[in-house]
């Protein structure tokens, strides 16, 4: 569907997901996802990841909201959704006596126009185990199996459910080099994952889910750039913290003296950083240990989950639902 030009492969708008019992896992979210983007959704365990991607991919309905992939709904529209979208499960359980290949042709059996399984499989690297039978493959290589398969039809959308996981360094590595180059090809491509590297060095953009509500968005930049940088030194023999500029006239929103390590938090990196390093220029002094360095996708996330709990904390005691809704 075009919108301003773009075209929102994967459009989500106020989605609830909530289980039998009544417990609501996903609370109203909104975001869409572009054609040949790679878009991720982080999240602590139980954030609603699975839970979202599963009304995507059409095993589920919404309780409320409204979604579409490829400008259908995926759910009652599937014969038309499903062939053009690969689907790689958090788990995919095979048939465990089936070899690699024979597991390849049956699923082939189910798509339309499958690609010849033995690029598709060499593809994942999986070309030396063909014959082996799945019970036998290792948590790792049943991933890229899984992979495979979700690869088979030659989709236009491909969702990815925690795709590296039980995946060895190498084999995480190989699976994000497959991503971007299909993404380079124009898949479209949704995960989930834990690992935020795997966030920060594959993903256009991403979300960053919380409770069931996404708490950030935007591209890993933007995500990290909202997060306070720090500047980490020690303080040279003699020297009091009292003895810098007044820290709030350096852009300092945050410090912490640990014996002779001292370290600031700003918003103004440059600013903090210069008029930190001119002090020490004019005292005619050396800052060992001087570290200067941008939020990582890591501190943002880690920020953003303690920053929504306490929210939610507050929130309970007050008897008040705080309202957070950030739309992508
Ligand atoms: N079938 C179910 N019935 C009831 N609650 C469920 C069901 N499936 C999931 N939940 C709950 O919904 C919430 C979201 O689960 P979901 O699997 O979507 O999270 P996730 O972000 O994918 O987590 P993880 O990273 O651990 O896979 C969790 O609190 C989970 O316990």
């Amino acid at each position: 569907m075009k919108t301003n030009g773009h075209d929102h492969v994967i459009e989500v708008s106020g989605l609830r997901r909530v289980y039998g019992g009544g417990f609501e896992a996903v609370r109203g979210i909104t975001f869409h996802v572009e054609r040949g983007e790679v878009f991720a959704l982080l999240g602590t365990n139980g954030a609603g990841k699975t839970s979202t991607v599963e009304v995507l991919e059409g095993l589920a309905p919404p309780a409320g909201g409204r979604v579409r992939v490829l400008g259908h709904d995926p759910r009652t529209e599937r014969a038309a959704v499903r062939p053009r979208t690969g689907v790689m499960l958090q788990e995919g359980g095979f048939p465990s006596e089936l070899t690699v290949t024979e597991t390849a042709r049956m699923w082939a059996g189910c798509v339309s126009a499958a690609r010849p399984l033995t690029d598709v499989l060499a593809r994942v690297g999986l070309a030396g185990k063909t014959g082996a039978r799945v019970k036998q493959l290792s948590g790792g290589e049943r991933r890229r199996l899984d992979l495979a398969l979700a690869l088979l039809g030659d989709p236009e959308v491909l969702f990815l459910d925690e795709p590296t996981t039980g995946l060895d360094a190498e084999g995480r590595r190989d699976t994000w080099e497959l991503v971007r180059a299909l993404r380079d090809g124009g898949t479209t491509v949704l995960l989930t994952t834990h690992y935020l590297e795997e966030a920060e060095g594959l993903a256009d953009r991403l979300a960053i889910l919380h409770e069931g509500r996404i708490a950030a968005a935007g591209t890993p930049a933007e995500v990290t750039a909202a997060q306070p940088a720090r500047i980490t030194f020690e303080l040279p023999d003699g020297y009091v913290l009292g003895d810098l500029p007044p820290l709030p006239g350096l852009g300092v929103t945050g410090h912490e003296v640990d014996g002779a390590v001292v370290r600031l938090r700003t918003r103004t990196l440059q600013r903090t950083a210069t008029g930190v390093l001119a002090w020490a220029e004019r005292a005619g002094v050396e800052l060992r240990g001087l570290d200067v360095r941008s939020a990582s996708l890591e501190e943002a996330f880690l920020g953003i989950a303690r920053a929504a709990s306490a929210e939610a904390a507050t929130a309970t005691a007050t008897g008040h639902e705080t309202e957070r809704a950030v739309a992508v």
